[in-house]
């Protein structure tokens, strides 16, 4: 997760402590990023565990959990198959939002990086869902949480947040980067086609 959120951050995309990163520890609980952290220099003290449902206990007045710690929590309870959840703060995702929130969805159709996101069909239609940015973090959880209640939705590993960053997840820390980048490739490609359905 170091070397990942590295990478990110060098693309531009964890900028100003921005995003927050998960592994799946066991059934119940995930590694995620205490709150706040330079993501282009953490460190192994810059994680913490956290209960798939519940409160984090090891925190301590200078580790505390992501802020958006219930959206983890939100996607590995709906999605068991998830080893690795993040989040990144990536340009291109929040203009499509904008452009795109009147339907609630970017949509992608034929584009070859589709299969980056482990969807291999002929003339790919991809919905990548946008949800409202709450000032309270839970309720964006809580919407996250019903979309993923429909099994069809989780054909696509990511959600969109409405002028704030994405989230995408995998099987494990592996799938999760290749799915950040092709995200980030393909909300690139939305925008300069000019693709706003
Ligand atoms: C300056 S980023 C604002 C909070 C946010 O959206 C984010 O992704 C980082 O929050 P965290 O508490 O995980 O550092
Ligand atoms: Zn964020």
């Amino acid at each position: 997760m170091i070397r990942d959120a590295r990478g990110f951050y060098e693309q531009g995309w964890l900028l100003g402590t921005s995003g927050n990163l998960s592994i799946k520890l066991d059934d119940d609980h995930f590694l995620i990023t205490a709150s706040g952290r330079d993501k282009g220099r953490l460190t192994p003290e810059d994680f913490l565990a956290c209960p798939v449902d519940g409160e984090p206990s090891e925190t301590t007045p200078t580790l505390g959990p992501s802020a958006e710690t219930s959206i983890h929590q939100a996607i590995y309870a709906r999605v068991p198959e998830a080893g690795a959840v993040y989040h990144v703060h990536e340009p291109y995702s929040a203009f499509c939002s904008e452009r795109d929130s009147y339907i609630g969805a970017t949509i992608m159709a034929g584009a070859e990086m589709i299969k980056g996101l482990g969807i291999w069909e002929e003339n790919p239609r991809v919905r990548i869902p946008i949800f409202e940015n709450h000032f309270d973090v839970p309720q964006i959880a809580a919407d996250i949480d019903r979309h993923l209640a429909d099994e069809a939705k989780r054909r696509v590993p990511g959600v969109n947040i409405r002028s704030h960053g994405y989230y995408a997840w995998g099987e494990d820390a592996f799938a999760a980067k290749r799915h950040v980048e092709t995200f980030a490739y393909l909300f690139r490609y939305s925008w300069e086609m000019g693709n706003g359905a």
